[in-house]
C-alpha cells in the first residue's frame, strides 16, 4: 500500500486516479512515500524520511524546498500548463478591469442611495469619472513567454493589442504557439519602454525579484497598467503604489494582497485566484497524481523539476531499481558491479542526468536481495534507491 499525504485540498478528480486498494490518501498521514501539495509552503516543514515524491498540483515551486530535496534524492513533479487557460482568463479580465476603471465604477453604483430616479441621474451625472479605454491598438508587454505567457500574448493578439514579448528562455514549442505577429523584445528595458500594459509571467527567483522596479515603471508611458499573476515580489509593490501616487500609473493588478496593495483605490487585488478554476485544479490534480504514481509504481519521470525525463516500458518479468545518485564519473560503474557480484543480469537500462543529479532505472532478471541495495546505498553518491516489484 502506497501512502500519500496532502497538504492542500487536491481535487478528487486528481486523487481518484490513484487507486484505494492501492493507496492510502489522507492529509495526516504516517510515512508517507509521496507528498501531494499546491501551495502550502514546505520550507518550514520535516519533509519525512520515507517521503520520495512530491507532486505540486500547479505551476510555480518557490513553495518547496526544492534543492533539499534534490539532495536526499527526492523527486519534485509539477503540473505544466495545467492551469495556464484559468491564469490567462484572469490576467484578460485584469486587462479589462483596469481599462473600463469596473472595480471603481461597482464601487461607486454599490454607493448610490436614493430611488430608480434618483439612482438614474446620479448614475447619469457620476459616469463621466469612470471613461476608460479600449484595448485595440494598445501595446502589451509579457515577461515570460512559457505556458501562460503564450496563451497571454496570442490572446491579447486576437483582442487587436500589439504584442511584444520578452524570454531569452522560451522553448522552441513555445515559440511556434505564438502568434506570428507578436513582436520579440531583447531586454525588458525594451518591452516597458513600448508598453501601454505589462504582464509578467515568470517564476519568483532571485533573477526575477523586483524584476519590475520604479525605473522600469518610469520608463512606461504613462497611464499604463501592471499586472502580476506570478508571485508576490516579481512587481515591486512599493515602486507600483508610488507610480499609482504619482500619477503615472493608472492600475495595479494582483493575485497577491499586502496591506499596502489590497485598499488603494488604484489596485485591483485577488485573493491568488489565478489557478482557481474546476478546470485548472482538476487538470493540475490529474496531471500530477498521474506523474506520482507513475514514479512510484514504475519509476518513470515526467514533468519533474529536477530529474531527467526517464521513462522505460515495463518489459521485464524480475525487480525494477530505481537509484538517484550525484552526477559524477564511474557510477554506471560501481552499480553494475554491485548487481552483477549477486549474479543478477541486467535486462534493460536507463540512465540519464540533469545538473548534479542522475537518475537510474535497471531491470534486473530476477529478484534483487536485500543485501544488494545496502551495498547499493553505501555507494558514495548515492542518493536514493527503490526496488519496484
Ligand atoms: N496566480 C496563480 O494562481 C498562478 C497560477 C499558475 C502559475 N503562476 C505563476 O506563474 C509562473 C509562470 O507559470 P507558467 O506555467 O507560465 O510557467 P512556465 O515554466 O511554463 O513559463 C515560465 C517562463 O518564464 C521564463 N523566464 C524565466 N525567467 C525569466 C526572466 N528573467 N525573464 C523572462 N522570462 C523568464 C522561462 O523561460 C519560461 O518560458 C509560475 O512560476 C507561477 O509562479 C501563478
Ligand atoms: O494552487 C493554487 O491555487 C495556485 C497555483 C499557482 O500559484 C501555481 O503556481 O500553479
Amino acid at each position: 500500500m502506497y501512502k500519500i499525504q496532502t497538504l492542500n485540498n487536491i481535487s478528487v478528480k486528481g486523487l481518484d486516479r490513484l487507486p484505494r486498494d492501492r493507496y492510502e490518501v489522507a492529509s495526516e498521514i504516517g510515512h508517507p512515500d509521496a507528498v501531494l501539495v499546491r501551495s502550502f509552503k514546505m520550507h518550514d516543514m520535516v519533509v519525512p524520511e520515507t517521503v520520495v515524491a512530491i507532486g505540486r498540483a500547479g505551476a510555480g515551486v518557490n513553495n518547496i524546498p526544492v534543492e533539499a530535496m534534490s539532495q536526499r534524492g527526492v523527486a519534485v513533479f509539477n503540473a505544466p500548463g495545467a492551469n495556464a487557460n484559468a491564469v490567462k482568463e484572469l490576467v484578460l479580465a485584469g486587462m479589462f478591469l483596469a481599462a473600463r476603471n469596473i472595480c471603481q465604477a461597482w464601487d461607486y453604483t454599490r454607493s448610490l442611495e436614493g430611488d430608480d430616479a434618483s439612482l438614474n441621474s446620479q448614475v447619469e451625472a457620476g459616469k463621466k469619472q469612470f471613461v476608460g479605454f479600449e484595448l485595440p491598438g494598445r501595446t502589451l508587454g509579457v515577461i515570460g513567454l512559457g505556458a501562460i505567457g503564450v496563451k497571454v500574448a496570442n490572446a491579447a493578439s486576437a483582442l487587436g493589442m500589439n504584442v511584444v514579448g520578452f524570454d531569452p528562455g522560451i522553448t522552441v514549442g513555445r515559440a511556434w504557439e505564438l502568434e506570428s505577429d507578436v513582436r520579440q523584445a531583447h531586454t525588458v528595458d525594451e518591452v516597458v519602454g513600448q508598453s501601454d500594459f505589462i504582464s509578467v509571467h515568470v517564476p519568483i527567483n532571485d533573477h526575477t525579484r523586483n524584476l519590475i522596479n520604479g525605473d522600469r515603471l518610469r520608463m512606461m508611458p504613462a497611464g499604463g497598467v501592471v499586472l502580476n499573476f506570478s508571485r508576490a515580489g516579481i512587481i515591486d509593490d512599493e515602486a507600483a503604489i508610488a507610480a499609482l501616487d504619482e500619477g503615472h500609473l493608472s492600475a495595479y493588478v494582483n493575485d497577491f494582497p499586502t496591506n499596502l496593495t489590497r485598499q488603494h483605490p488604484r489596485c485591483i487585488t485577488l485573493p491568488h485566484l489565478g489557478a482557481s478554476t474546476r478546470e485548472a485544479e482538476e487538470n493540475c490534480a490529474v496531471l500530477v497524481a498521474d506523474q506520482i504514481r507513475d514514479y512510484l509504481e514504475n519509476g518513470n519521470v515526467r514533468n519533474s523539476v529536477n530529474f531527467p525525463e526517464v521513462v522505460m516500458p515495463r518489459g521485464g518479468k524480475g525487480d525494477r531499481l530505481s537509484l538517484v545518485n550525484s552526477n559524477v564519473p564511474n557510477m554506471l560503474g560501481q552499480i553494475s558491479t554491485a548487481l552483477a557480484s549477486a549474479g543478477l543480469n541486467i535486462d534493460d537500462m536507463y540512465n540519464k542526468s540533469r545538473g548534479d543529479l542522475a537518475y537510474t532505472l535497471v531491470d534486473v532478471e530476477g529478484e534483487i536481495p536485500a543485501g544488494v541495495i545496502e551495498d547499493l546505498r553505501g555507494i558514495e553518491g548515492v542518493l536514493a534507491v527503490r526496488v519496484i516489484r
